[in-house]
Formats: structure tokens, sequence, C-alpha cells
């Protein structure tokens, strides 16, 4: 890899405006078989989506990954947004169990439009043997395979049949993988976003580390053809965490999948709970998203998300922000 830097570190440079207003852009993705609205996913994690979320996503025509910590529920999951005319997309792990579970859905002829393998490490044999084993039992699946760091990693998943590759080990704003274990690409997660899309042949979807509307358009200039977030999900009116009061203020809790919250032990934890101002309703910050994308669209010169993949940009080493803030 030549150049390290991350999100802070970039500016996208403009080209010449092609569209009378802002509103011409269009911010639609296509994946697999399906084109959503944004080319956003919330976080599959628990305190970010649950199966309210998911239809309301659905509904509105953006991707969702619904989590894998209720495993049981999925069938039922699958079945419920299926018979509503909605995309099912679970999340599984790699467990003994897994392998059953998969296997049932395709007794059941429960198929899901998009399986998600969420793991930490995802550059493991685990996970090459379950992406064989979906593709065997559910070829009409989608299979997102993560969570990877390094072009290796990203081939090797290819060719093991996955659809689309997740790059982000650590760059999390509830992870403390790269604390406990000294490994991970927080701190240039963008650049491994680069790094990884050059080797990849189907889409990468950037994860963790976007702090900032911004950083959307600055994922999809470094080859992402989506862009995963928790943070900035959480804290919605609808959002599954508990929500606390503190000096008059609403506040919901935030908490990373491997941390001892989601786990209810300390063995291995890589995650951490915090707590996020409250931010009202969701579909507020999905309507500034897509403005605020838009507009990044109309910057590069273009009508299309595609646009944005050529625009030149500088290296302002940790100087752009110097403190500012959108509120
Ligand atoms: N994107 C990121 O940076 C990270 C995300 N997470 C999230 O936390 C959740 C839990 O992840 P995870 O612990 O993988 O899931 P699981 O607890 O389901 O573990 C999956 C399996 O992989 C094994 N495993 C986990 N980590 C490693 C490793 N580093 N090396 C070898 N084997 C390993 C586990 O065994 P054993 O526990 O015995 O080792 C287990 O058998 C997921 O939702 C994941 O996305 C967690 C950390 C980093
Ligand atoms: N290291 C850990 N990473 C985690 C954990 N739980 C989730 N995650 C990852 O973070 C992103 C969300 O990042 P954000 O910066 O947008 O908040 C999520 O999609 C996972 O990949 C964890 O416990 N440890």
């Amino acid at each position: 890899m030549d150049v390290v830097f991350d999100y802070e570190d970039i500016q996208l440079i403009p080209a010449k405006c092609i569209v009378d207003s802002r509103s011409e852009c269009d911010t639609s993705v296509k994946l697999g078989k399906h084109t959503f609205r944004l080319p956003v996913v919330p976080a599959n994690m628990q305190t970010i989506i649950d199966e309210k979320i998911a239809i309301q996503l659905a509904e509105g025509g953006y991707f969702y990954i619904m989590h894998r910590f209720d495993p049981a529920s999925r069938p039922a999951f699958i079945r419920d947004m299926h018979s509503r005319g909605l995309i099912a997309s679970i999340s599984v792990g790699v467990k003994e169990d897994e392998y059953g579970f998969v296997e049932q859905l395709a007794a059941d002829s429960l198929i899901p439009d998009y399986i998600t393998i969420d793991i930490a490490h995802g550059h493991s044999n685990a996970v090459i043997r379950m992406i064989q084993h979906i593709k065997k039992h559910l070829p009409e699946s989608f299979v997102i395979a993560g969570n990877v760091g390094t072009p290796e990693a990203v081939r090797e998943l290819e060719n093991a049949g996955a659809d689309a590759t997740k790059v982000g080990i650590g760059p999390g704003k509830v992870c403390i993988t790269k604390i406990k274990t000294g490994f991970g690409t927080g701190g240039w997660q963008l650049a491994a976003v680069r790094w990884c899309a050059k080797a990849a042949s189907k889409p990468i979807i950037a994860d963790g580390g976007i702090r900032t509307h911004g950083d959307i358009a600055k994922s999809v200039r470094f080859g992402a053809s989506m862009v995963m977030i928790g943070s900035l999900f959480a804290g919605h009116e609808e959002s599954p965490g508990q929500t606390v009061e503190r000096d008059g203020e609403q506040f919901k809790e935030y908490f990373g999948s491997a941390s001892e919250f989601q786990k209810g032990e300390k063995k291995n934890v890589e995650g951490k709970k915090m707590y996020v101002e409250y931010k009202g309703p969701l579909q507020d910050t999905l309507t500034e998203m897509e403005q605020d994308l838009q507009s990044s669209i109309s910057y590069s010169g273009g009508k299309s998300l595609d646009a944005i993949r050529t625009v030149d940009y500088a290296i302002v080493k940790n100087s752009i922000f110097n403190g500012d803030k959108v509120y």
C-alpha cells in the first residue's frame, strides 16, 4: 500500500456542476438483484436495528441487514418480510448451529434475499466454509462476507463464492479491537477501503468509521459500493437501545456486538457501550443523508454516484475540520 490516510485526511475536489438543482442527482445503488435509495446500510447491531426498523427501511426502498443476536426469530422474520412483499436480509455467524440453520431454511424453502456472514475476523477458513455451505444450500441468496481488511482476504472470500465483502476491522465507534489486540484498519480505514477495492471484482461495503455524511461520498470515491454505519444511526426515536435521561436531556445506548452487554460475559470482549444524544426520527436522518449525498454528486460534476468515483482529491493531513462540527 502506498499512502495511508483516513476520512478526515481527505477532501474531494469539485468539478463543474451539470445540474440546475441538487434534486436532479440520483443517489440510488444496485446491490445484487435490487436497487436501493442510498448506498448506506445501518449496522447489523442490536442497538441499531430491529424488526420494526427493518420493515420501515425495506418499505422506504433502503437496504437493511437484520442482526443475528436473536437467532431463533430468523425464520419467522424471513416469512414476515416476504409476506409483506419486502426483501429478507439476515445475518449468520459461523458456529456449528448455523450450518443446520442454513440447511433448515433450504428445506423449508425460506430463501433470504441477502445473507451476511458477520464475524470479527472474516479472513478465515470458518468464513470460507460458511460461504460455500450457503452457496450449496441457498444458491439464490446474495452473500456478503466479512469483516476483512486486506486485498488477499477480499480475493479469497470472493473466490469462495462471496457476492460482496465487508471491509473494516476495528474502525467502529464502539470498537476496542485496536486497543485490545493492536490490529485493524482503525486510523486508516479509508485507505484500507481503497486497497481492498482495487483487488475486488465484486462490491465492497466499507464498514465502520463513518462520522459525517461527507464520509459516505469519500467511501464511494475510494471504491465502496455501499457503506455500513452504526453510530450515526444510533440514538433515534426508533432505535432499539435503551433511553436514559441525564440533566433533563435524553440519550440512547449504543453498544458493540462484541461488548459484554451483547455477550452477557466478559470473555473476548472487543466492544464497549456509549450513550449518544437523542436524535429524533430515523427518517429525518435518512432524508438529510440523501440530500447531502445529492449535493456531493453535484460537486462531483455528475448526476449519479458514478461521478464521485473519479473525482480528484487532496490529502490534507488532519487539518480539515479544525474542531468544526455541523451543529
Ligand atoms: N468489524 C469489527 O472490527 C469487529 C466486529 N465485531 C463484531 O462482534 C460480533 C462478534 O464477533 P465474533 O466474536 O467474531 O463472533 P462470534 O462470537 O460468533 O465468534 C465466531 C467464531 O469465531 C471465533 N473467533 C472469533 N474471533 C476470532 C479470532 N480473532 N480468531 C479466531 N477465531 C475467532 C469464535 O471462537 P472464540 O470466541 O472461541 O475465539 C467463534 O467460534 C460480530 O457481530 C462482529 O461483527 C467484533 C470485533 C471486531
Ligand atoms: N471491534 C468491534 N467492532 C464492532 C463491534 N460491534 C460492531 N462493530 C463494528 O462497528 C461498525 C459500526 O461502526 P461505526 O463507526 O459506524 O459506529 C459495525 O458495523 C461493526 O462492523 C464491537 O463490539 N467491536
